[in-house]
């Protein structure tokens, strides 16, 4: 049978100049999709392996995407390194520090996002950009045709038919950020799981921030303010502006995001997310 670990030992063992299996150790992480794998050298992490499967691609994950965004990026500082790409892995280096958690929607958070975002943001763009209308129509085959409704495809429709705002500014995205996905390191912030990363307006960027993480006015004003005292972008009634254009947008990535995964999984917990917005939206 096949055996992820002992693949993934001789992997790096063959990639890595004088690294021998048996000074390997490797420690299951079971995420949202599917099973990476923690790699020690000398019992100290080094690397991620994450798989490459066919359900990721619904979800828009592309390991090669996320493998050439890290090798443009990387260099900023604020991501892993890429390592190695294969038909079945993608190798990342480990972030050594705490992962921010709870602590992501505080003040002693906003600092390290804002800062580290506007480093992201600089970035001249990778090449990869966000499709969303195309992502809307991929969702919407990927969920339960029993939870269609007549109102729902008017809906979508309208999305469909709309103009998408102009972009202020196209730069490489995150697109993911959380608490969970922030590691705190001993002099800045620093992301992980870049799976949902692609060119983006840094307006879509932020408002799938503030949506993402049901921040209210206060905390949104304050992130603004840093990113912009930070270098971010000048005028910020503008950027406020073109946030608050893209919000729809994001609130219904949302709602097909947790509908998609829900049909994945049936873990009733996407279920009971998605529930506010559909009330919100009537369907
Ligand atoms: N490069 C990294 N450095 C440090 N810790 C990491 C790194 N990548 C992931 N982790 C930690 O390992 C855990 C598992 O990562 P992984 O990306 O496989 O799963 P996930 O984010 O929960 O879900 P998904 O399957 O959607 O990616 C993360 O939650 C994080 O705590
Ligand atoms: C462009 C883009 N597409 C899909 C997702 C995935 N996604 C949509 S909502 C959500 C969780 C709640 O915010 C996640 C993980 C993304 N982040 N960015």
């Amino acid at each position: 049978m096949f055996n992820a670990s002992s693949e993934l030992e001789s992997l790096i063992a063959r990639s890595v100049p004088g690294c021998l299996p048996e000074q390997l150790s490797l420690t299951p992480l079971t995420g949202l999709t599917g099973t990476s794998w923690r790699i020690d050298l000398h019992h100290q992490p080094r690397w991620l392996a994450k798989p490459r499967l066919a359900s990721q691609d619904i979800l828009g994950i592309y390991r090669h995407q996320e493998y050439r965004t890290l090798r443009r990026i990387s260099g900023a500082g604020i991501s892993p390194q890429p390592v190695l790409l294969t038909d079945r892995w993608m190798i990342s280096s480990w972030i050594e520090g705490q992962i921010l958690g709870d602590r992501f929607s505080h003040d002693c958070g906003l600092d390290g996002i804002a800062n580290s975002l506007v480093r992201l943001h600089r970035l001249p763009p990778n090449g990869f950009s966000l499709n969303l209308k195309q992502r809307f129509e991929r969702y919407l085959h990927g969920i339960d045709k029993r939870r269609l409704s007549p109102r729902w495809l008017a809906l979508h429709q309208r999305y469909l038919n709309s103009s998408l705002p102009r972009h202020l500014k196209l730069a490489p995205a995150h697109l993911d950020l959380h608490g969970d996905n922030a590691v705190l390191c001993s002099n800045s912030l620093m992301f992980i799981d870049w799976e949902y990363s692609s060119d983006a307006d840094i307006a879509f960027e932020l408002a799938m921030l503030f949506c993402g993480n049901r921040w209210n006015k206060g905390l949104e004003t304050d992130l603004l303010q840093r990113y912009i005292n930070a270098g971010g972008y000048s005028d910020g009634e503008k950027l406020r502006h073109q946030i608050d254009n893209w919000k729809p947008y994001v609130e219904y990535l949302i709602l097909l995001w947790f509908e998609t995964r829900w049909q994945q999984t049936k873990n009733q917990q996407y279920l009971i997310d998605c529930q506010p917005i559909r009330i919100g939206y009537g369907i």
